[in-house]
């Protein structure tokens, strides 16, 4: 039996959740070929990886099937309900850094904060009949986040990917979506409402609070925890 690490894939999470482990004597690694989703830790006994989609993490944490995970705090407060029931942040790792943000048009010009926002859902909905439109793929975090900005009049459109891009296809009017450097933002003529910061984002090590563990695992993962933070 050993306690389950979960890791991002692929991509800059995975790279940078490799150096912050190496860093810490501990070597995570995939093996097999390029394509094979299989790793391996070295530099301690009874910890196993396992490599899945950040997005996936979470829920994994939650069914008690990971005893560790590193993914966003975008991705935890999304997907889990009450996720201070089901997991613990134990570390900020200091990368994947990222805001959720509601953004418009650039060409709006008369809607800088949610309360114009809501000025203009209820006028469009007047002039087209049907409901302003936000697309994302954070549907909790946008909807808790509007009902207490006093923001009603308005439909999610679900977009798991290139999201900035529903405005000009003409799929959505507004967007809510992960920023870093503000470049898809700007390609894409959006602007952040003044007052649409949702949440701001980093990669965490969580720990579930939910998996099961014997005697031993519980040794292991105080030392595993013990060596990295
Ligand atoms: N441009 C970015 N800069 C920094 N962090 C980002 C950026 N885009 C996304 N992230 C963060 O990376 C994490 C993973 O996001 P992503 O959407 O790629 O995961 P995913 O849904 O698991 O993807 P996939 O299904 O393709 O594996 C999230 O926590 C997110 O906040
Ligand atoms: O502010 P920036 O530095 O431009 O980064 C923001 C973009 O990065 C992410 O997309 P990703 O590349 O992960 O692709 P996706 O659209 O499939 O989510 C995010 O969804 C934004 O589109």
């Amino acid at each position: 039996m050993t306690i389950k690490l979960g890791v991002p894939s692929k991509g800059r999470l995975m790279e940078k959740t490799f150096e912050w482990f190496g860093a810490r004597g501990i070597t995570l690694l995939r093996t097999g070929s390029d394509r094979e989703y299989a790793g391996a830790v070295e530099g301690i006994d009874g910890v196993s990886l396992v490599l899945l989609s950040a997005g996936e993490i979470p829920r994994e944490l939650a069914a008690g099937r990971l005893h560790l995970g590193v993914t966003g705090t975008d991705l935890v407060r999304e997907k889990l309900a009450l996720w201070d029931q089901t997991v613990e942040p134990m570390a900020e790792l200091g990368f994947g850094h990222a805001d959720l943000i509601l953004a418009v048009p650039r060409a709006w010009i008369d809607v800088d904060t949610l309360d114009d926002l809501d000025a203009a859902a209820a006028s469009f909905r007047a002039a087209h009949g049907f409901r302003m439109r936000i697309a994302t793929k954070y549907h909790r975090l946008v909807r808790d986040f509007l009902k207490s900005g006093g923001v009603a009049d308005y439909a999610l459109v679900d977009s798991q990917g290139a999201t900035e891009g529903t405005v000009a296809n003409e799929t959505a009017e507004a967007i809510a979506d992960i920023t870093s450097s503000g470049e898809t933002l700007r390609a894409n003529h959006l602007k952040v409402l003044s007052d649409g910061l949702i949440l701001n984002s980093q990669a965490t090590l969580w720990r579930s609070r939910k998996a099961p563990m014997t005697d031993q695992e519980r040794v292991t993962l105080k030392e595993l925890t013990d060596r990295l933070l």
